[in-house]
């Protein structure tokens, strides 16, 4: 039995009279590729901010790698392993792609020769040999996407939060995107991603978290989920 590496436990997150999350609580297992769906505005980004220490929960537990680490700030979060690629990215337009990539992996390695070290490996796994020296601000957004995960990945994270880094991309490049993740997933690295392209998410991840309104309103194999009749009447429109 594989253990538990992330436990959200009727986590809540209010802003004013919303309740952005409300009682959610699942858990995702060493290993895994978990994905959470759900129209816009159903608090996906807000769980992954609390997770990844940008939000304070307003209620509930959060439980990382054995530890309660309820409220946690950013860089504890890093420190123990939460890498996360955000929605709008935020790379460093002038500095070159493997600039950016050392940049991140000062999180592990103090001298630069052993965070440059990193780089040069995370740039292999994340594609992005043949774009290393070109600055982050001249690459199309796909290759900045690429970029994301690569920076994320070079925290040398347990587990990697991946912020629609599939979605806006063109048939080819989502397909080679998803090997990108499914190699760094064969690396050792869990992930919990939010994604809206059901037809790339559904073969990728082992299983699916669907929230509507804050709420948790289904969890389980994606097959099980895309057949659920809550999913198809709040966000599939129709069964997959
Ligand atoms: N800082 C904030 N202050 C006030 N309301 C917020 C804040 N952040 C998010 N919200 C609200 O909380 C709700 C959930 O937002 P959230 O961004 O988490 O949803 P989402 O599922 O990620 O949406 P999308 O798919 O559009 O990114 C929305 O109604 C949003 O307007």
């Amino acid at each position: 039995m594989s253990a538990t590496l992330l436990k959200v436990d009727n986590l809540s997150c209010r802003f004013g009279g919303l309740w952005a999350n409300r009682d959610v609580s699942f858990s995702v297992e060493q290993g895994a590729i978990m994905g959470l769906i759900g129209p816009n505005g159903a608090g996906k980004s807000t769980l992954f901010a609390m997770v990844a220490g940008a939000q304070r929960p307003t209620a509930g537990r959060l439980h990382f790698d054995g530890r309660d680490v309820t409220g946690w700030p950013p860089h504890a979060a890093a420190r123990a392993g939460v890498g996360r690629t955000f929605q709008l990215m935020r790379v460093f337009g002038s500095m070159s792609v493997l600039d950016n990539l050392t940049t991140a992996s000062f999180v592990r390695h103090s001298r630069l020769r052993d965070a440059r070290r990193r780089a040069r490996e995370v740039a292999e796994l994340a594609g992005l040999v043949p774009v290393l020296d070109s600055p982050a601000a001249s690459l199309t957004a796909a290759w900045k996407k690429r970029l994301e995960m690569g920076r994320a990945l070079a925290t040398d994270p347990k587990l990697l939060l991946l912020d629609e880094v599939l979605s806006g991309l063109t048939p080819t490049e989502a397909r080679e995107a998803v090997e990108i993740v499914r190699t760094i997933n064969r690396g050792g690295v869990t992930i919990l991603m939010v994604e809206h392209v059901m037809e790339v998410i559904m073969p990728l991840c082992h299983r699916l978290v669907v929230l509507h309104y804050g709420q948790k309103i289904s969890e389980g194999a994606p097959e099980q989920v895309a057949h659920d009749p809550a999913v198809v009447e709040a966000y599939l429109g129709k069964a997959l």
